[in-house]
């Protein structure tokens, strides 16, 4: 597990002669000191924490070793950290500054998102007015556009997955269940190779006795992964759709008492919309809550959907202030 970021602090020193040198050192756990707990997996712990020199603060993912390799999740690890490494240029995704470890675990020094989860910010709000849900839907489209085109399938979108900044912008984590395309431009791998169970996925077995596939999280699970067992970058636009439903109905589309009753609702498309959802809301979600993924809007479609119109997306969304949640 090679860290990553070269030696990237420089520390004040004094040599032997009584010199004083800055000497470039590689940050490590030390570096920082830690604080509360943002949120915990079942492989590893995400706290709060500044840097002793610089006092920025970030969040550091630490993973276990022993836990790791016991469950044998280091493929998962590797995915993740090569996803991010991927992912190193774009607003809406948590940045990951640098990567050290230590004889006990390993560290993500990460973007700190100070607004909390989108679903946190949902639920006090009860649900969005459609300028708010056009806001935030693009700032997740975007960054799925760019995920794309960086061959990430993230394959587990979902509200509790969408961060908020300081500036309440978007910035969407959690790339531990991500797929990596070998070529970026292929909207799925070609030989359909899509195996392993993360995080926060879960254990499919397979009637065949065929290695288990990854299952998202139950509500924003696209069909397709479902029957087919492989996620494409239509199951992204999937839980794109679910997403938008929520902010608009302040609930997703499919919910049901059990995961399996959640599934039977998903692959037999079976949703409604509440009264009062606005009409081009609307259109746009049932345009991408479509079986079949490849009659799935695609992301330039959704971008020149009514539903987005007059809707700026690249760099001046970013530079935009978020809409005010009523
Ligand atoms: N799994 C992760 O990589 C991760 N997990 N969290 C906390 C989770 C809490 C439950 N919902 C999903 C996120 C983070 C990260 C990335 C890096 C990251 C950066 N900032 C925050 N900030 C938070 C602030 C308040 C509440 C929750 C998170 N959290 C994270």
């Amino acid at each position: 597990w090679k860290d990553r970021g070269a030696a990237v602090g420089m520390r004040r020193e004094v040599d032997a002669s009584g010199r004083a040198i800055v000497r470039q050192v590689k940050k490590g756990v030390r570096d920082f000191s830690f604080g509360r707990v943002l949120g915990e997996g079942s492989y590893s712990t995400v706290y709060l924490a500044t840097d002793r020199q610089t006092l920025k603060e970030y969040a550091i993912k630490v993973l276990e070793k022993r836990h790791i390799i016991k469950e044998k999740k280091i493929k998962y690890v590797n995915i993740e950290k090569n996803t991010l490494n991927r992912l190193t240029e774009h607003p809406g995704i948590v940045r990951l500054y640098y990567t050290f470890q230590d004889e006990t675990s390993l560290y993500y020094v990460l973007d700190l998102c100070n607004g909390g989860e989108l679903l946190g910010v949902l639920k006090k709000a009860g649900t969005f007015d459609v300028e708010c849900a056009r806001f935030y839907g693009a700032q997740i489209l975007d960054s799925i556009d760019y995920m794309h085109s960086r061959g990430v399938i993230h394959r587990d979108l979902k509200p509790e997955n969408v961060l908020l900044d300081d500036q309440m912008h978007v910035k969407i984590t959690d790339f531990g269940t991500a797929k990596l395309l070998r070529d970026p431009r292929e909207p799925w791998e070609p030989d359909g190779a899509d195996r392993g169970v993360p995080e926060s996925g879960k254990r499919q077995g397979q009637e065949d006795g065929r290695a288990a596939s990854f299952v998202g999280t139950a509500e924003y699970v696209s069909p397709e992964l479902l029957t087919h067992k492989s996620a494409c970058k239509a199951s992204d636009l999937w839980a794109f759709g679910c997403i938008i439903y929520q902010l608009l109905a302040g609930r997703p589309p499919f919910k049901a008492g059990s995961e399996y009753l959640t599934f039977q609702k998903i692959v037999n498309l079976e949703y409604e919309f509440p009264p009062g959802f606005p009409p081009s809301s609307r259109d746009l979600v049932e345009r991408c809550l479509v079986l079949d993924p490849a009659r799935r809007l695609t992301i330039e479609h959704i971008k020149n959907h009514e539903f987005f119109q007059g809707q700026q997306f690249g760099k001046t969304l970013w530079r935009t202030k978020a809409p005010r949640l009523r």
